[in-house]
Parts: C-alpha cells; sequence; structure tokens
C-alpha cells in the first residue's frame, strides 16, 4: 500500500518535471535572448546585494572602529566606503527591476503563443473531444490556467531563481566570515525546512484540486448559463443553485486548505529569521567578548545582515514553490488539450472547384501510376451496410445502406433520437464508422481529405450559429469571394430579405455572436442563405426550417427548390410537408431502416410512415 503510495508519488512528480521541462522549453524558445538577459540580471541582482552585505564588515571594522579611536576622526574614507556600498545595493536594485520588467514582457509573449497554439489545435481537434469535455473546461484552460501560468513565468520563477542564488551567495558570504556561526545558523534552518516541506507537500496538493474545482465550478456556470431560459422556465432555480452550492462548496475546501498551507508558510519562515537575528547577536557577541574564537564586531555586523538574507529567501522560496506548482497544475492541464491527439485525415484525393463553369467541382483521385484522375463531383453518396457507435457499447446505426443518386432529395424521418443526424454525420465524417462503406462519387470517402470533403457539403442546422459582425458578413460566411449581388440574391431567394430591409441598418446591421434581436426563424433564414451562397453539390439540411413559420416555410419553398435542384441533398424534417416530395425517404427506427420509397410508395405500404403522415394531418 505504502510503496504504492510512493510510486504514485514518483509518477506525480515525474510528470511535474516534465511539465516544468517543456515549460521551459517553451519560454526559451520564445525569446532566448529575454531570458540570458535576465538570468544575468538576476545573478548580478543577487551578487551584488550579497556583495553589499559583506562589506559590511569592512565599513565596521576598517572604517568606522578606527574613527572611535581618534580624537579628531576624519570621515573621508568612511564616506568613501559608504558610497561604494550603496553602489553594490544600487546595481542590485536595477538589476532587479530590470529582470522583472524582462520576465514579465516574455511571459506575456508566451501567453500570446501558447493562446495561439491552443486555439489552432482546438480548430483541429475531433468533434468527439468536445462531446467528452465541456466548454466551461475548456475555457478555463484560456483564462484560469493561462493567468496562473503568466504569474509563474513572470514571477514565481525568476524570484525563486533570485531567492535560490541569494541563498547560496549568502551561505558562501557566511563561511567566508564564520564557519561556526554558519553551522549554528545551518541547523535552525535544517529544523525549519522540514517544516516547509511537509507545507509545500500539502498545499501542492490542494492547489491543484483548487485547478480542477476551478475548471468544474466554471463548466457548471457556462452550462447553466446556456441553458438559462430553461431553467427559468422549469422553475428550477432552487435545484441548480443547490448543484451549484456544492461545487462552489468544493472548490472553497479545496482553495481554503491550499490558502492556510501556503499562508501559514511566510509567519513561521519570518519569525525564524527574526528567532536566528537574536540568537546571532546574543551568541555572537558572548563569543567575542569572551573571546572563544576570533570574532570581530565587522563580523557580527556583516553576519546579521546575511542571516536576515538568508531567512528572507528561504521564506519566499516556499511560497515561490507554491505558486510554481500551482501553475503546472494549469500548464499541464493546457499541454493535456495541445496533446490531445487530432482528427485524424489520411485522405489523399482533393476537390477543386472550376471557377469558369459555375457550380463544376472535381475531385482530384491520385492514381497507382503517380497520375491524378479527375472526377466530376456529381454528389452520388451510397452507403453499403454502415454500422455505428459513438461509444464502443452503444451501438446507434445498424445496417444502413441507401443510394442518394446524384440530384436525388433524400429525407430521413423518424422518432426523435432514431439516428437522423448521426447518418448526416457520417457522411461528413464527424464521426468514423465502425464497419461497411460509404462512398462519394464511387470514391471511399476515407480517401477524401476531410477539409475537402465538408467543402462539398453544405450543412444548415437547426441551431444556427451567427458571428459578430453585420448580416452581410454572415451570409457571406458561406463563400468568402461572393459579391454583394450574389449576397442580395441568396437574401432574396431565402426570403431572408424581407426582414432584413425592416432591421435599422439593413444589411450592414451588426448582429453579436448570439444572433443579437433575430428570432430563431429569421437566423435560420439567414443560415440558408448562407448555405444558398456557398453553392455546394450536397446539402444537408437537419431541422433548417423547423423555427420558421409555415407560412414562410411554403413562401421560401421555391426557393428551397431552387437550391436543392441539380443537388444531392438529405433533408431532416419534422414537418412533414418540407419532404413530402422526396426522391427518397428513409424512415428509420432506432437506428434501422424500416421503411424507404417516395411519398406515395410508402403511403401506399400502409406502414410507419402513414401512420406518421396520417397522424401528423390529423394533428394540423
Ligand atoms: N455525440 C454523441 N455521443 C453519444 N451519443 C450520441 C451523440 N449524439 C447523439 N447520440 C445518441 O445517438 C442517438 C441518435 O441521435 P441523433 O441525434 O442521430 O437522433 P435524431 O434522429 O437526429 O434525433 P432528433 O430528431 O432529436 O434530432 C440518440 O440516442 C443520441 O442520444
Amino acid at each position: 500500500m505504502n510503496l504504492d503510495k510512493a510510486v504514485e508519488t514518483k509518477k506525480m512528480t515525474g510528470k511535474r518535471s516534465t511539465t516544468l521541462l517543456r515549460l521551459l522549453k517553451l519560454v526559451a524558445n520564445t525569446s532566448p535572448w529575454m531570458l540570458i538577459t535576465s538570468i544575468i540580471a538576476i545573478i548580478l541582482s543577487a551578487g551584488s546585494t550579497v556583495m553589499g552585505s559583506l562589506f559590511i564588515e569592512r565599513l565596521i571594522n576598517e572604517y568606522i572602529m578606527p574613527l572611535l579611536k581618534q580624537s579628531h576622526p576624519d570621515f573621508g574614507p568612511l564616506w568613501q566606503a559608504i558610497v561604494v556600498m550603496f553602489g553594490f545595493y544600487a546595481i542590485g536594485f536595477i538589476a532587479s527591476y530590470f529582470f522583472t520588467m524582462l520576465m514579465g514582457v516574455l511571459a506575456q509573449k508566451v501567453q500570446y503563443r501558447v493562446r495561439n497554439e491552443m486555439f489552432e489545435h482546438m480548430e483541429i481537434l475531433p468533434i468527439a473531444y468536445f462531446d467528452e469535455n465541456d466548454f466551461g473546461d475548456i475555457m478555463s484552460r484560456y483564462t484560469n490556467d493561462i493567468d496562473t501560468l503568466m504569474q509563474m513565468i513572470s514571477q514565481s520563477i525568476p524570484q525563486f531563481m533570485n531567492s535560490l542564488l541569494n541563498i547560496v551567495f549568502v551561505l558562501a558570504a557566511m563561511i567566508s566570515l564564520s564557519w561556526q556561526l554558519t553551522i549554528f545558523t545551518l541547523i535552525i534552518f535544517a529544523l525549519s525546512i522540514g517544516v516547509v516541506r511537509f507545507l509545500t507537500s500539502r498545499s501542492a496538493h490542494y492547489f491543484q484540486l483548487q485547478q480542477k474545482e476551478l475548471g468544474q465550478v466554471n463548466g457548471y456556470n457556462e452550462e447553466m448559463l446556456n441553458g438559462l431560459k430553461v431553467i427559468k422556465v422549469f422553475s428550477h432555480e432552487p435545484e441548480v443553485e443547490a448543484d451549484f452550492e456544492v461545487y462552489n462548496k468544493e472548490l472553497e475546501n479545496a482553495a481554503g486548505k491550499a490558502n492556510t498551507y501556503s499562508t501559514v508558510l511566510f509567519p513561521i519562515m519570518g519569525n525564524i529569521g527574526n528567532l536566528l537575528y537574536v540568537l546571532i547577536a546574543v551568541i555572537g557577541g558572548a563569543v567575542a567578548i569572551n573571546h572563544i574564537a576570533p570574532l570581530s564586531l565587522g563580523v557580527i555586523g556583516a553576519f546579521l545582515q546575511l542571516s536576515k538574507q538568508f531567512a528572507m529567501p528561504i521564506a519566499q522560496i516556499s511560497q515561490q514553490l507554491n505558486s510554481i506548482v500551482m501553475a503546472l497544475a494549469g500548464a499541464k492541464r493546457i499541454f493535456d488539450l495541445e496533446d490531445q491527439p487530432v482528427e485524424l485525415d489520411d485522405g489523399d484525393v482533393t476537390i477543386t472547384k472550376d471557377e469558369k463553369v459555375k457550380g463544376t467541382w472535381y475531385w482530384n483521385v491520385p492514381q497507382n501510376d503517380g497520375t491524378v484522375k479527375q472526377v466530376t463531383v456529381k454528389g452520388h453518396i451510397v452507403f453499403d451496410h454502415v454500422n455505428f457507435s459513438y461509444a464502443p457499447d452503444k451501438q446507434i446505426l445498424y445496417d444502413i445502406s441507401l443510394d442518394a443518386k446524384p440530384g436525388m432529395k433524400v429525407a430521413l424521418v423518424g422518432e426523435t433520437g432514431a439516428g437522423k443526424t448521426t447518418i448526416s454525420n457520417m457522411v461528413n465524417r464527424f464521426y468514423e464508422i465502425d464497419s461497411g462503406t460509404i462512398t462519394y462519387d464511387g470514391i471511399p470517402i476515407k480517401r477524401i481529405k476531410k477539409d475537402d470533403l465538408r467543402h462539398s457539403l453544405s450543412i444548415v442546422l437547426q441551431e444556427t450559429h451567427m458571428f459578430t459582425g453585420t448580416v452581410m458578413d454572415n451570409i457571406r460566411f458561406g463563400n468568402m469571394n461572393a459579391s454583394d449581388d450574389d449576397v442580395y440574391q441568396a437574401a432574396h431567394l431565402s426570403h431572408a430579405d424581407e426582414f432584413i430591409h425592416h432591421l435599422d441598418e439593413g444589411y450592414q446591421t451588426v448582429i453579436d455572436g448570439e444572433g443579437g434581436d433575430l428570432s430563431q426563424g429569421q437566423m435560420q433564414l439567414l443560415s440558408i442563405a448562407r448555405a444558398m451562397i456557398a453553392d455546394e453539390p450536397v446539402m444537408i439540411l437537419d431541422e433548417a426550417t423547423s423555427s420558421i413559420d409555415t407560412q414562410t416555410e411554403q413562401l421560401i419553398q421555391s426557393g428551397m427548390d431552387n437550391l436543392l435542384a441539380g443537388r444531392t441533398s438529405f433533408v431532416i424534417a419534422h414537418r412533414l410537408s418540407t419532404i413530402v416530395n422526396s426522391d427518397l425517404i428513409l424512415v428509420l427506427d432506432h437506428g434501422h431502416i424500416i421503411e424507404a420509397g417516395n411519398h406515395d410508395q410508402l403511403l401506399k405500404q400502409k406502414g410507419y410512415y402513414y401512420e406518421l403522415y396520417t397522424g401528423k394531418k390529423e394533428i394540423e
């Protein structure tokens, strides 16, 4: 049991040192000259401060003591010596200012770099990563973890190095003055280091816990903020508050303990320093007066000053170690995100849009003989006995076979959770199938580069997303090269232009990421306009018109028909009126296709679809 614990601790320390090493490499790579200059300044700062203190011995023995014996003292040499001592301290001060400033700038640079790296990496992570990790926790890595990292680089690490050097230099200076007093000082410190080590290990544990709990509180907060309306509608505020209270309490506990252990260190160490000061004065004085050892007043004076300089960094080092350990926990979370395996893409088939002939795209298929064959993109998508599960033990799609011929409108119908969206997720390869094959114009989609595959698909989801910018920008997001006229035409076809004209600034109205004052339906119209302008060979419409009223939906139906004409489309809609004119309707039940055919054929079968359709009619 104890052995296990020891192995575990070793593993943790191992991980911490790997993180530290990686972090130091990152800092060194970001700006080697800043780091080197800072290190030189740190050495200079520690060295000159110790030199200043050592000079006290000469100041007392060689400049002050002789004056006491003179009847007409000449203060000239004393003033000169004081200027020299002041010079040492001034160099120490300037060097300290210099490295603090440089490390601050360096920390900003590292922060900038880490944020960029994290964001870039996040963009290429598989969708599955975001299913498993909540947004608040990911956001916490951008905010809290980066903040602590920043503090560590700008303050804790340079101060830690400064303290460490101070200890080494002061120790050397103390030995040169009196080895007996040095041994005495070290014994007192050995005792205090035991206490410090115990306290730092405890606080390190709670700091890590604190970072984890903070991530959870943020995650919960974000989730509840997103679902604020739902919570209010169902009057779940008390339950949500109670749950939040639990997370918050856990955070408070961890933070409280971490804080207690770390704050208790400073007074302990501070008072050990004071105690030592008194002991050295008394013992040193007694030894000198009784001539036990050759101790001059100058040596005792300088030793007293050095003992303070010895105590201070030891007190600080424990705090700096705490901040470093805390920041390492944050750094580890940042590196964990950066180390997440990115979405694999071993495809070699790419897509090209023929800019001369509108709506013409080609697959570039590398052949065995090294040539590249151009295949016109037709939008022929075939599923052959496809099985899929999100998690290993939870199969969602069973033996799905379908043939979406070029230009076909394929509707997916079925109850909530039947697997309709999952089928569309297979086409865009957000997830990998377990078995079976999917081909696109005869090419297995595994061979197609994911970016190019997705470039050939236009997707309109029920959950619309707008970006901060004008209405015009938001429609143009579908095709950055589209002209203003293209945007107007797409908005006209999707019937979005009617409400856009009523906005204060028309197409130049700025909306934020949440869509501003736009209704869900209006945002869906903008999304449809965005898809129209993208002009891609295959369309996936997943409840794309669910928030649009039936009248407007009928109005845009002709626009939608224009949009879908000549393209293969997968349409998911609960409102059956949207899909009755489909070439192929697939009825899904618990991940199985149970019926397939067009509207008339399915009605004749008098099966599930018939019941659904007639049931819907009764409702209407
Ligand atoms: N990312 C995911 N991870 C794990 N399971 C998932 C995930 N997404 C969906 N599921 C599960 O897969 C099943 C099919 O979901 P899917 O979204 O495809 O259904 P749907 O027919 O589109 O439903 P709806 O009409 O409600 O949109 C459901 O049981 C759902 O819980």
